[in-house]
């Protein structure tokens, strides 16, 4: 396996002497070649997570291991494997040239700077910046930084790749530049590849499986399709050829139908065989298009979390 993550544990001291527990035991796996979206409301200990895993803080339980090195008992040999783009483009000097940046995380990750600057071109024509290699960081556009910064953190070739909102503030033909490099890396070169993001969307395009951390714990877990069947609609929308009589629309309506005009309704049917039922109501009319309504992330998200935080209060109501 690719990452192992295992009971991670981090807690925080305040100022005013109280302990945050931001990650409460977490524990998930990914193999080589697929995308995690790491999702979680603000303050629900993602970014603390992905620290963890990155060894830049340390875990007060638990370990993280990837491609069998522990973070913490050889983390020599483990961030070898691991690339960062944690703060946007922050982990970039400004004044300088991006070979210079390569060279220089390069040197930090035990690569020499020959091979640094031979990835490090080949890394940038591969997103059309080959012209860009002698420019100052600051001179280039925003979506070029990032994409310069996604350079950087693969100059060792690291096998699993860890990209805090990567899209984030990035106009659309920047973000689908970085959204078809980072599949590319994935699906094609194998790389892993844990992602963070608020941008729904972004997460729908990219996860092979997705997680959901929320108060320090994870509440959701499984594979981006499974996890889209699992909250599938079972709302089914209907359009006729021509308008129903009334006699149809009431039929339709006790059967919970709710028309959103005279030749189109929406149906939830709790037992997918109702379907039938509705099918010969129907039959004197047409249906010219009946759709089994899809879920999606930003549905699910919003859902999902609601329920669990209304759950948490209602615990912390009984317990308090
Ligand atoms: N250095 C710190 N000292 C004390 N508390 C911290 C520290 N860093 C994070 N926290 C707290 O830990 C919890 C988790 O924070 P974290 O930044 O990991 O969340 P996040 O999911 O990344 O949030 P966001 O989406 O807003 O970036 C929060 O309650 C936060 O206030």
């Amino acid at each position: 396996m690719l990452l192992e993550v295992d009971g991670l544990v981090k807690r925080y001291k305040t100022k005013d002497r109280k302990v945050v527990e931001a990650v409460k035991g977490i524990g998930f796996s990914l193999e080589a070649g697929r995308i995690l979206a790491f999702l979680g409301p603000n303050g629900a200990g993602k970014t603390t997570t992905i620290k963890m895993i990155a060894g830049l803080i340390n875990p007060d339980e638990g370990d993280v291991t990837v491609n069998g090195y522990s973070v913490s008992g050889k983390p020599k040999e483990a961030l070898r494997e691991i690339g960062a783009v944690l703060e946007g483009s922050r982990n970039l000097y400004w004044r300088l040239t991006p070979l210079e940046n390569f060279e220089y995380w390069a040197g930090i990750r035990g690569v020499s700077r020959k091979v640094a600057r031979e990835r490090g071109r080949e890394l940038m024509s591969e997103l059309g910046l080959e012209n860009k290699l002698g420019s100052t960081v600051q001179q280039l556009s925003r979506g070029m930084q990032q994409q310069v910064a996604i350079c950087a953190a693969l100059i060792h070739t690291p096998s699993l790749l860890l990209l805090d909102e990567p899209t984030l503030g990035l106009d659309l033909d920047a973000s689908d530049r970085i959204q078809e490099y980072v599949l590319k890396l994935a699906h094609e070169r194998g790389v892993g590849i844990v992602l963070t993001t608020h941008q729904m969307e972004i997460a729908q395009a990219l996860a092979d499986y997705v997680s959901i951390i929320q108060s320090g714990t994870l509440t959701l877990e499984g594979l981006k399709s499974e996890v889209l069947e699992r909250y599938a609609g079972r709302s089914y929308l209907f359009e006729l050829g021509a308008v129903a009589s009334v006699e149809v629309r009431r039929k339709v309506e006790a059967r919970g139908g709710v028309w959103s005009s005279k030749v189109e309704f929406r149906v939830v049917l709790d037992d997918p065989t109702d379907i039938y039922d509705l099918m010969r109501v129907l039959e004197p009319t047409a249906i010219v298009k009946m759709v089994r309504e899809t879920a999606d992330l930003a549905m699910i998200f919003r859902e999902h979390t609601r329920m669990a935080s209304a759950s948490e209060e209602a615990l912390r109501g009984v317990t308090s």
